[in-house]
């Protein structure tokens, strides 16, 4: 069971908004799509699901087009999320379960046993605008997976959710790609994508600019980050040759260097100037890559 994505474009008249986009989602496993505001993310999720037609390239799932024929195998979380705020929770996802195939008593088994998980077994028999924001989004998480799908494409799924709901979330997702799911997520928060994806793809202005797994894409940057604790000047090191970026924090410095050897150079300098606390080599964050690739951060 694997999604294919070949060489994809989607115009909206003069405006490319997805621009030869190619990728792969096999079974277990989550891809995240990074991007901006207006970077193309969910033009793409709905040409997955068959709701935008696409101008050039092809999309399958298992080798075959998908269609209305399909929709009990997938799951949609939209960015814009749609419940029927005077429906009880009960009702809704009986629904929505009903709508895939599912017998009712199957919807409510289900229903009770993800309530539970998700600490709100109360909210069975609620109504939606009875329920605060990010409560309404767990409801709708739920609605996105009642039915078991094969694929599940996430817009946003952490957006509006406080750090207690993103874990229980995260939570859930995991398991579901355990459980053999394939996933693809957008986001903005870079943190998420880097916790629970193998696979991502930073979309920029339509066009896939990074694209790799984590550790392809952190490898093949080169650049590290070099954290240094000491109670000596440490300005100098803003001029130290294969230094990209120098910040100063209360203990010290935070440099981006060009790539390992440089913190050996700095190393040696330091040697007999005083005493260092900390010298720590890091990996670069997807912030990071994001900001030497695109040039802005996207918070
Ligand atoms: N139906 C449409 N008609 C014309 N332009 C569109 C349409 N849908 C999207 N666009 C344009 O395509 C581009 C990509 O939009 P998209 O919604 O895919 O971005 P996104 O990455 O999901 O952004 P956000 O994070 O803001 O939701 C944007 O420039 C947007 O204005």
């Amino acid at each position: 069971m694997t999604l294919k994505i070949k060489d994809v474009t989607k115009r909206f008249g003069k405006h490319t908004a997805v621009d030869h986009l190619s990728l792969e989602i096999p079974e277990k496993e989550m891809f995240g799509i990074l991007g901006g505001n207006g970077a193309g993310k969910t033009t793409t999720f709905r040409m997955i699901l068959g709701l935008l037609d696409i101008t050039e390239g092809e999309i399958s799932w298992n080798d075959e087009a998908i269609g209305y024929d399909k929709s009990h195998l997938i799951g949609y979380l939209p960015e814009e999320r749609g419940l029927y705020p005077k429906l009880k929770v009960r009702d809704q996802i009986i629904y929505l379960g009903k709508l895939r195939g599912m017998r009712k008593s199957e919807v409510v088994t289900e229903l009770e046993a993800w309530l539970k998980r998700f600490k709100v077994p109360e909210y069975m028999d609620k109504k939606i605008e009875e329920l605060s924001k990010g409560n309404q989004q767990k409801i709708q998480f739920i609605s996105a997976i009642i039915h078991k799908p094969k694929l599940l494409i996430l817009d946003e799924p952490f957006s509006g959710l406080d750090p207690v709901n993103v874990e229980m979330l995260k939570e859930a997702v995991i398991d579901l790609k355990e459980r053999g799911t394939s996933i693809v997520f957008s986001s903005h928060q870079m943190e998420h994508v880097e916790e629970l994806c193998e696979h991502l793809c930073i979309l920029h202005k339509g066009k896939p600019v990074v694209q790799g797994t984590l550790r392809e894409i952190k490898q093949s940057y080169g650049r590290k980050n070099l954290v240094i604790h000491a109670a000596i000047p440490l300005e100098f090191l803003r001029d130290f040759p294969g230094v990209v970026s120098y910040k100063k924090v209360t203990e010290g410095c935070e440099l981006q260097i060009e790539n390992e050897d440089v913190s050996q150079g700095i190393f040696r300098e330091l040697q007999g100037k005083g005493f260092v606390r900390k010298f720590e080599l890091e990996e670069p964050t997807l912030n990071d890559i994001f900001i030497e690739k695109v040039g802005a951060s996207y918070e």
